[in-house]
């Protein structure tokens, strides 16, 4: 099974609860990496402990995995998508681009936790290289797009 493959057969199973595990990522980033929650109008003045509980987030969460889970199903073919993606978060949200490292990291860690059974150590690897392909080519199309932190 090639890597996307498995990658997909994982994301099947984020999906039996998207809006929850996107809400999970998100909360772990912003316990993790307090700086990533500043970056959010809706959320940087709430107390994260208040945060657990917020409606907001898990419809953001939904959000964020419904795009990434949109970029895992081109099967490495996500030009487009990723610089729609590039696009909003360099000129409206002005996201540097090394939180895109931050979020992947703290996904991996997520899904390994929560899904032990599909996160095998291939699948863990898969989801690395990829993740690391895609921070790069954002990273690149911030380059292009002349983003100033
Ligand atoms: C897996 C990586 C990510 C994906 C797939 C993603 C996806 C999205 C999508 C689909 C939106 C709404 C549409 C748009 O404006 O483009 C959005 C909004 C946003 N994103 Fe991201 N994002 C990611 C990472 C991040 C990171 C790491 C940060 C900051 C640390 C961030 C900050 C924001 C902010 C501030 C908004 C606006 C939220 C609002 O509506 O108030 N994103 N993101």
């Amino acid at each position: 099974m090639c890597d996307w493959d498995l990658i997909n057969k994982v994301w099947a199973k984020v999906e039996e609860d998207l809006a929850g595990n996107g809400q999970t990522v998100l909360l772990r980033l912003f316990e993790e990496h307090p700086e990533t929650k500043a970056h959010f109008p809706k959320f940087k003045d709430i107390p994260l402990g208040q945060l657990t509980s917020n409606a907001d987030v898990k419809t953001h969460g939904n959000t964020v995995f419904k795009a990434l889970g949109d970029v895992v199903k081109q099967k490495g073919k996500h030009a487009s998508n990723l610089q729609a993606l590039a696009t909003t978060h360099i000129n409206k949200h002005k996201i540097p681009p090394q939180n895109f490292t931050l979020i992947t990291n703290v996904i991996l860690k997520v899904f390994a936790e929560k899904f032990p059974g599909e996160m095998t150590a291939p699948a863990q690897e898969a989801f690395s290289k990829a993740f690391k392909a895609i921070c790069s080519e954002l990273e690149d199309l911030y380059k292009k797009g002349g983003f100033q932190s």
